[in-house]
Formats: structure tokens, C-alpha cells, sequence
């Protein structure tokens, strides 16, 4: 008898996978080797930016009260006394009709508190003439106008991006606190798999899912250990799973999580003494997916089926993994577009199409079945479309997820 499985709705069962996320802890890093980790502190500024007084311009540094009155008719003059670039500090003071000559980036001088472009300057070889009068700090770029001291400019479970290095390398952090990434196992199950080089043989199938999460885990930032592929035997198979196990704190594993006769995993996570969080959820493809704890582990079983795996990957191994970071968006990037084109099956299930998205428009990427590989390939995004309806039309406005961005977002939206 084929056991009955009751199917939860893709947000209670994403929901109940973030539940289980183990924390991880943190490390130490070097700024360099940072970038595409989790931040496990906050980083607060301990300078204000920029740190001094500075020119945005090449030009001469000015007291702006001697511009007062200047005009094409009537041009003041000043005399210039010294001469500083970037990285400079004069060590003179401005007084009366006096100009220094500076260079963008350079420290404002004292007494000055405007800066005169050269371009609107007549140079002469040690004075200037100027045809307009400066406001006060006009062309001056403020102490702290971009970040002042103590703010808290990046939040604890940020991703770094190269924007938060140059930030941390503002501030001096050679080092970064960041959160370990958890260690990952890829287990591909299926009597019909050969590997990526064997010759095909009758009956049997290339492993393509075990490279694709590969893949999917390099596109986060993550490295895995391979398990390889096991064949569709319970013991055999068991004993893989649970050495897996023991070595990773999450572990992949793709095919056999079906009610087959040699759908081994239910039976595996029974022996581990596993708990099932789900073995259904309502959604297409990947209704089988099914997902595990033992031991403080993850024991994700995605569906054998290309496409299932693929989804079941992006939707619930995807936001555990970040959540076992403490990262603060943990779900793809969700927008609205445009159907380009009819979609008129029925959708019992919440159904996700791997899709090509151009920013305007969303279209299917071709063959749309669970067992589908070349629409994985061809899509950029998955078009959600809410269980229990039919009938999409091209113009209609539906639901996308962006795939492959480098940051998520923090709210699942669907
Ligand atoms: N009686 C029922 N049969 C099936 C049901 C059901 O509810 N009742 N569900 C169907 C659905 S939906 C799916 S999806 C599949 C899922 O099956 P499994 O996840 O257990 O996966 P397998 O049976 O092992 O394989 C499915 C399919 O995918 C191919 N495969 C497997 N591994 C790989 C791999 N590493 N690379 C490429 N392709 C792979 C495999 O050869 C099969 O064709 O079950 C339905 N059946
Ligand atoms: O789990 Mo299956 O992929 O829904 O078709």
C-alpha cells in the first residue's frame, strides 16, 4: 500500500525549513578573501567619512568672503601661496585675498571654505582672477556628509558585496568577523545514472543533477563534498546517507523520494531516526520534496526529476543554507511582469516555470515538464503562478522570482 502524503502549502513548508536552521558561528577572514560572505557583526563606523574638510575639485582653495561682489565686469584677484594634492596638508593659513592651489582630495586648508574650480579661474603664474562670487563651503566636501562616526553603516547578517569592502576597508578592517558557511553534501541515488563521461547504455541516464547543485551551491559562494551517485539499493544507500551525514551539516541528496518501489529515502530518514519536517509540498514541479532533520542536520530530498530539483533547490535549500548564516534576505528577488505568452494549463499546485525574464517581459523557457533539463538552462527566472487557477493569457501580470542575483531579499513574498 502507497502511503498517503498530505501536501503543505510551499510557504508553511519554507517556513518550517527556516525553523530548523542551525546557527553556525563565525570566523575570522581576511578582507580580501571576504567578499559574497555574511557579516556575523555589525559594522559601525569609527571615522567619519569622508575624515576631513576635503576638495570634490582641482582648483584653488578660497576664503568665500573675498568673492563677495566679484562679476565678469568687475574680477577679484587673489594671490596663490601655496600649492597641495591629494594626500597634502598646507601648512599655511589663508588670510585676505589669498588662494592655495589643491587638488581633489586634498585637505581644505585653514581659513579656506570654498573651493574655485580651475575652469573658472583666469591663472596667472602666481595669482588668479575669479568672475563670480562663493557661497560658504560651495564646492566643498563635507566631514562626515557621507557617514558620521558611531552610525551603523552595515548590519550584522549582511551579505558582502563589493560596496561593503570598500566600506570595511574605510574603516580599517583587515579582518571581518564573517558567519562559517556550513558544510554541504551532494548525494545523487539512482540505479540509471552513469557519470558525466560514460558512454550512454540502454536504460540508463548522465547524472545532471549532481553537477547542476554544484553549481547552483558555487553560485552562492559555497563549495560541497560529493558523495558521487549511489545506486537504488536500501542498505547500500543507507549507509552512504549516514556517513554523508555525519560529515556535513546539510546534506543533498536528489531522486528516491518518491512513493517507487526503489524510492529508498523515506525508509533511510525512518532508520536515522530522522524527523520529517514534509514528504509534500503543493507545488510543481517538486511536489515530492521532501525534507529531513536528524542530529541538528539538514537532509534535503529533492526530486530526481531535473527541474523539481532545480526548484526544490532554490526555494527551501537556498534560504536554509543563508538562514544557518544568520543572513538577513534570504529569498530570491521577487517581481512583477508581464506574460509574453499564453499559459492556459491548469495549475493544481502552486506552479513554478522556469521562465526568461527581460525586465519587462516573462515568457516560459520551452519544455515545461518536471523531468525538463534545457528550460533550466534557458531560463533566468521562475514565473509563480498560485495553485488552483488556469487560464494565463499573454498581457497578464504574474508573479516572478529572479534567479542568480547576487543578493536576495529579506521577505518571501508569495
Ligand atoms: N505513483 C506515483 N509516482 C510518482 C509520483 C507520485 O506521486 N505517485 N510523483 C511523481 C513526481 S511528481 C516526481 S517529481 C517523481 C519524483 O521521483 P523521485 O524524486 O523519487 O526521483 P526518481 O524517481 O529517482 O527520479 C525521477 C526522474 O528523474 C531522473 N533522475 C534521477 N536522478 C537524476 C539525476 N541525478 N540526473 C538526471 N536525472 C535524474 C530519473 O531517471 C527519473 O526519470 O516521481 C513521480 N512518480
Ligand atoms: O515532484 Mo513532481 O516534480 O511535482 O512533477
Amino acid at each position: 500500500m502507497v502511503e498517503k502524503r498530505t501536501p503543505i502549502a510551499v510557504s508553511a513548508a519554507i517556513k518550517q525549513v527556516l525553523e530548523h536552521a542551525f546557527p553556525l558561528g563565525s570566523e575570522n577572514l581576511d578582507l580580501e578573501d571576504s567578499y559574497g560572505r555574511i557579516l556575523a557583526e555589525p559594522i559601525v563606523a569609527s571615522t567619519d567619512v569622508p575624515p576631513f574638510n576635503r576638495s570634490p575639485y582641482d582648483g584653488y582653495a578660497i576664503r568665500s568672503a573675498d568673492s563677495a561682489g566679484a562679476s565678469g565686469e568687475n574680477r577679484i584677484g587673489f594671490d596663490v601661496i601655496d600649492h597641495i594634492g591629494a594626500g597634502e596638508v598646507s601648512a599655511k593659513m589663508l588670510n585676505a585675498h589669498e588662494a592655495i592651489r589643491i587638488m581633489t582630495g586634498a585637505q581644505l586648508p585653514d581659513g579656506a571654505d570654498a573651493v574655485v574650480m580651475f575652469e573658472q579661474t583666469v591663472e596667472t603664474p602666481d595669482a588668479i582672477t575669479i568672475r563670480k562670487p562663493f557661497e560658504p563651503l560651495e564646492n566643498v566636501s563635507l566631514q562626515g556628509e557621507d557617514v558620521q562616526k558611531g552610525e551603523v553603516v552595515i548590519d550584522s547578517g549582511s551579505f558582502i558585496n563589493p560596496g561593503t569592502i570598500a566600506l570595511l576597508a574605510t574603516f580599517g578592517y583587515s579582518q571581518v568577523l564573517v558567519a562559517k558557511q556550513p558544510v554541504v553534501g551532494i548525494l545523487s541515488t539512482g540505479t540509471e545514472l552513469l557519470d558525466v563521461g560514460d558512454e550512454l547504455v540502454p536504460g540508463k541516464i548522465r547524472n545532471s543533477n549532481g553537477p547542476m547543485i554544484v553549481a547552483q551551491l558555487k553560485r552562492m559562494g559555497f563549495r560541497c563534498k560529493m558523495y558521487g551517485m549511489s545506486i537504488d539499493r536500501l542498505d547500500e544507500s543507507f549507509n552512504v546517507v549516514k556517513k554523508a551525514a555525519e560529515e556535513t551539516d546539510c546534506l543533498i541528496t536528489t531522486g528516491g523520494v518518491s512513493v517507487g518501489d526503489f524510492d529508498f529515502l523515506p525508509a533511510i530518514y525512518k532508520r536515522l531516526g530522522a524527523e520529517v519536517l514534509f514528504n509534500k509540498v503543493a507545488m510543481r514541479p517538486g511536489s515530492v520534496t521532501t525534507v529531513a532533520v536528524a542530529n541538528d542536520k539538514y537532509l534535503f530530498g529533492l526530486s530526481g526529476n531535473p527541474s523539481a530539483c532545480f526548484t526544490g533547490f532554490e526555494l527551501f535549500v537556498r534560504p536554509a543554507l543563508l538562514k544557518m548564516m544568520g543572513a538577513g534576505k534570504l529569498f530570491l528577488p521577487h517581481t512583477k511582469a508581464v506574460l509574453g505568452e499564453d499559459f492556459t494549463k491548469a495549475n493544481p499546485f502552486t506552479r513554478f516555470i522556469r521562465a526568461s525574464y527581460d525586465g519587462e517581459t516573462v515568457s516560459p523557457a520551452g519544455f515545461n515538464k518536471s523531468n525538463a533539463v534545457s528550460s533550466i538552462a534557458r531560463g533566468n527566472a521562475l514565473i509563480v503562478l498560485p495553485g488552483g487557477t488556469r487560464g494565463f493569457h499573454l498581457g497578464d501580470v504574474v508573479d516572478v522570482l529572479l534567479l542568480g542575483a547576487e543578493e536576495g531579499t529579506d521577505k518571501w513574498q508569495l
